[in-house]
């Protein structure tokens, strides 16, 4: 027996940081992927590989313990936490392809966890839905990571725009806001941990000023949920460039996240602004009728990803 899955990768739109202080936040799943194909093993052994990004190790999935043939650790604690919940520790063999950068901000690691999960429920025929699934993909990422916030692994399963309200409620955005983005990222990956503890320091010194600013996120992020909500580009892209401002404010942008993001206002992107923690990482531009012009600037230094929001979440099957 085979069994399949892939997940989506994800980026924030509005509301990074300010999130953390129970504003409200906007992100989506975008259409690069995750692939997962679990199947027997012919030795006695479990095995995982990831030729993409040239990975193979041995899994020693009872004792949470892998022995590595090739390549670097890390995504590999996320493959071991889903197996250790949910396998029976037979011999697998474990493949995982990817479009998704790792490690760029784009939310890889919530992809591989949701489509792991996914494919192992489906190979011991494990009753599962998308409530479940986002659930238990949280805890591994919790588990792996110590803190993560749930919006990675539910929007990852659900797919599509996803609203994150004050008081924490999830709302799915029916429309289709499928305007093309371009995604700069650059080698360096921010620490998230710890640009949450300097934007609190930088908080905690600053109250007056810094508290109106995360409150203003907030508002920003309410005033873009019904420019999306109105399918209106232009006002989405005027709130991300006001987002990057606040962003910048609170301290987590960087000179290779300020340059991505004017190169990309210059060559004709309508909103652009830092995405995730900053710190290095990522930024997005929403660039309707410019993609290539975008593109082609923010390449002249730094990476570049073409995407667009999809509605299509986690997906799964088994071939008997
Ligand atoms: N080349 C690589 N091979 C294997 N693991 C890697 C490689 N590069 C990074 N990793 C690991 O992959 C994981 C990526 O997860 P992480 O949450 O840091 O990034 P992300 O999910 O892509 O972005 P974010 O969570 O900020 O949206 C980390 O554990 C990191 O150590
Ligand atoms: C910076 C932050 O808001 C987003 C990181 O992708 C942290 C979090 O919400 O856990
Ligand atoms: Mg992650």
């Amino acid at each position: 027996m085979i069994a399949k899955a892939s997940a989506p990768a994800k980026t924030i739109l509005f509301g990074e940081h300010s999130v953390v202080y129970d504003e409200p936040a906007i992100a989506g799943a975008v259409n690069k992927r995750a692939y997962i194909t679990i199947k027997e093993s012919k030795s006695d052994k479990s095995i995982f590989r990831a030729p993409d990004i040239g990975f193979e190790a041995e899994l020693l999935s009872k004792q949470k313990k892998y022995i590595l043939t090739k390549g670097k650790p890390g995504i590999i604690r996320y493959i071991l936490e889903s197996l250790y919940r949910a396998h029976d520790h037979s011999p697998i063999d474990i493949t995982l392809s990817s479009n998704v950068p790792i490690g760029s901000g784009l939310g890889s690691s919530a992809a591989v966890t949701v489509a792991t999960l996914a494919a192992l429920y489906r190979y011991h025929n494990i009753r599962f839905n998308k409530k479940s699934l986002a659930h238990d993909a949280h805890m591994v990422e919790q588990a792996v990571q110590g803190v993560a916030s749930p919006l990675d692994t539910l929007v990852s399963t659900y797919g599509g725009l996803v609203y994150l309200s004050r008081n924490k409620k999830v709302e799915h955005f029916k429309v289709n806001f499928n305007a093309p983005l371009v995604v700069g990222f650059t080698t360096k990956h921010g620490n998230t941990g710890k640009m949450v503890k300097d934007v609190k320091n930088l908080k905690n010194r600053n109250p007056k000023i810094i508290n109106p600013v995360i409150t203003a996120m907030g508002n920003l992020t309410n005033y873009a949920k019904q420019a999306i909500l109105k399918k209106d580009y232009n006002k989405v892209g005027e709130l991300m460039n006001i987002n990057h401002g606040f962003l910048d404010v609170i301290g987590v942008n960087t000179l290779e996240l300020s340059r991505m993001v004017y190169n990309a206002r210059e060559a004709g992107a309508i909103g652009s602004k830092t995405t995730g923690a900053g710190g290095g990482g990522s930024i997005i531009a929403l660039c309707p009728g410019k993609v290539d012009e975008v593109a082609n600037a923010i390449a002249r230094d730094d990476s570049i990803l073409k995407v667009r929001f999809t509605r299509r979440g986690v997906s799964s099957r088994v071939y008997k």
